[in-house]
């Protein structure tokens, strides 16, 4: 089966061996010349441009976007569309605004063209072995594709997970989720380690991995970066937010659906971003007008 990956980035590149290994005539198109010859040297055939990679099927097209969310995803889907035929399939899987591929596949199914939001996760290595994804789109022209998903997942991994937008919309509370997780692991190894205890948090993360309540594979994670680097010392907390977890809160807000975690774990994120934030000051100024308290000054 012939398969086009837009985008060799980390996501895409480890896609496109995946999909290699599994037996597909791959098609690789980014405008990295490095990604390009990565792709080349492990027999993914290269394209620099949409017009020469849909030209080069010899039937349907399948044409995988894996590209960052937002204006990259759009633009390649507005340059794709008129170079696609009746019955050609578009899986996109980034992370994508569920409300995005609701839109673009309303758009794609007037030109009779399928449309797949496929919620990516489990990262690099995921995508490279062992993928879990989550796909929403019509439900007749997914069976005939559906051993595609089921071999570049792990087992299990795959989800039909119902109408257009409903793929992107489970990945969006999947990250929401991962933010509270995160945050709660954060402030847990922070309690540990200003403890008066002398810890080793790798062998704190080791034993929680070993039949605990909270074992998992972000305390995996853990595990290995503190053996790397026992009190990430040379880190600085300053932790960056993509989108889907605003999106799973406003998401949230548009339903009336209380989620105080997955809104505190943003809002951390966000504040990690402050060396000194304006809010404290203002605090401070407060605090200090009305109970004379001490401005700590720079
Ligand atoms: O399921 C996954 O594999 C992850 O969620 C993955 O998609 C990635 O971690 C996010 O892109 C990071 O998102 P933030 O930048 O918002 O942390």
């Amino acid at each position: 089966m012939e398969i086009g990956i837009v985008g060799l980035g980390k996501m895409g590149m480890n896609l496109a061996f995946n999909l290699k290994d599994h037996g597909y005539d791959v098609k690789g198109l980014d405008l990295s010349e490095a990604a390009l010859a990565a792709a080349k040297k492990e027999g993914v055939a290269t394209f620099t441009n949409l017009e020469e990679l849909t030209a080069s099927f010899n039937g349907r097209r399948i044409i995988w976007l894996m590209l960052p969310a937002g204006e990259p995803t759009e633009k390649v889907l507005e340059q794709l569309l008129p170079l696609l035929s009746a019955k050609d399939i578009v899986v996109e899987g980034g992370n994508s605004n569920y409300k995005d591929s609701v839109r673009r596949a309303n758009t794609f199914a007037e030109a009779d063209i399928s449309y797949f939001d496929c919620g990516t996760s489990g990262g690099i290595s995921g995508a490279r072995n062992d993928a879990c994804l989550m796909i929403g789109g019509d439900k007749e022209v997914f069976a005939s594709i559906e051993q595609l998903f089921k071999d570049i997942a792990i087992e299990n991994g795959y989800l039909y997970a119902g109408a257009s937008g409903s793929g992107h919309f489970l990945k969006m509370v999947h990250n929401g989720i991962e933010y509270g997780m995160m945050q709660a692991i954060g402030e847990g190894f922070q309690v540990v380690e200003q403890s008066n205890y002398d810890f080793d948090l790798a062998e704190v993360a080791r034993v929680w991995n070993h039949g605990s309540v909270v074992r998992s594979w972000l305390m995996e994670i853990a595990e290995a970066q503190f053996r790397q680097s026992p009190k990430l010392a040379d880190y600085r907390g300053v932790v960056a937010a993509s989108g889907e977890a605003k999106w799973t809160v406003e998401t949230a807000l548009e339903m009336d659906v209380p989620v105080p975690t997955i809104a505190l774990s943003l809002f951390m994120r966000n504040l990690s971003q402050e060396d000194d934030s304006f809010s404290a000051k203002v605090v401070s100024a407060l605090r200090n007008g009305f109970g004379g308290h001490e401005i700590v000054k720079k």
